[in-house]
């Protein structure tokens, strides 16, 4: 095909179409993200270089080719995040969770211990709702939280309403943080979690929140927020927000994700 001095072949479109597929991927990955200007900044000087080595000019052509070399390694570092997201999301993708014919024949490995646990954290946190006492309450899943646990206290104890309680109580020392909650027992308490850069998340949520929206994007772990301000209980994982909820609609969602394979 001819279209004025450019001649196009089916391999030509076929690169367009897989290149703005790629691209239209990586957007949605960083949508919202402060990673996104810098991609745009990015797309932006890479068009000026194709335009300005395409009509010839050699001194700019250079100096933006050098630039867009020395680019690839600045974009690995500044989008360390997003890349991280997105090779667990292929992970995620390719387990035996996401094989509609494996699925058959798994069980997940967690839910049987963790739902044990349930009715213990479901009155903690309606007491703690009613008294408007902070909590950041994680529970595992699949993906491993060693690493998390590690950031805080071990504990490593049978979890009971009054063991949550008298963590979350303010003025105690172990109340800041997360508590993590690993087979059915209470792993760690003061877990440092990873804050969220998401630019969606209502500025009305603050740091407790921002740092479930952390966790469940780097992993599919359950997260249950009390609101100190409000009294609010939040339920958080990589599906997204679910605010203001009763005890029931908790115990609901949170059966059905820790069962979920
Ligand atoms: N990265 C983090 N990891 C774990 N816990 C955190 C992290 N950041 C903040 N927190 C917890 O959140 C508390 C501060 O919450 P902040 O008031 O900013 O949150 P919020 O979302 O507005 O919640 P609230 O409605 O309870 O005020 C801290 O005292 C700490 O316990």
């Amino acid at each position: 095909m001819q279209i004025g001095f450019l001649t196009i072949d089916w391999i030509d479109i076929l690169d367009i179409l897989l290149v703005a597929f790629l691209l239209y991927q990586v957007y949605k990955l960083i949508q919202g993200s402060i990673a996104n200007k810098v991609f745009f900044g990015y797309i932006f000087i890479y068009a000026v270089y194709l335009v300005a080595k395409a009509l010839g000019m050699e001194l700019l052509s250079a100096i933006l080719g050098q630039f867009m070399n020395v680019g690839v390694l600045a974009l690995l570092i500044i989008f360390q995040q997003e890349i991280r997201r997105f090779l667990m999301m292929l992970g995620r993708s390719t387990s035996i969770r996401e094989n509609t014919i494996l699925k058959k024949f798994y069980t997940p490995k967690v839910a049987k211990e963790s739902i044990t646990s349930i009715q213990s954290i479901l009155e903690a946190t309606k007491v703690m709702a009613t008294s408007h006492t902070g909590a950041l309450i994680v529970i595992e899943r699949e993906d491993d939280l060693k690493k998390f646990i590690e950031s805080g206290d071990i504990i490593d104890a049978e979890i009971s309403k009054r063991l949550i309680l008298n963590i979350f109580h303010k003025n105690t020392p172990l109340h800041d943080g997360a508590i993590i909650i690993k087979d059915g027992r209470l792993a760690a308490a003061r877990c440092m979690l990873p804050v969220s850069e998401s630019g969606t998340i209502s500025p009305a949520l603050g740091f407790r929140h921002r740092a479930a929206f952390g966790m469940s994007e780097q992993t599919d772990a359950a997260i249950i927020v009390v609101s100190e301000e409000k009294g609010e209980i939040s339920f958080i994982n990589h599906g997204g927000i679910f605010r203001n909820m009763s005890v029931n609609d908790l115990e609901a969602k949170l059966t059905d994700y820790l069962l979920k394979v």
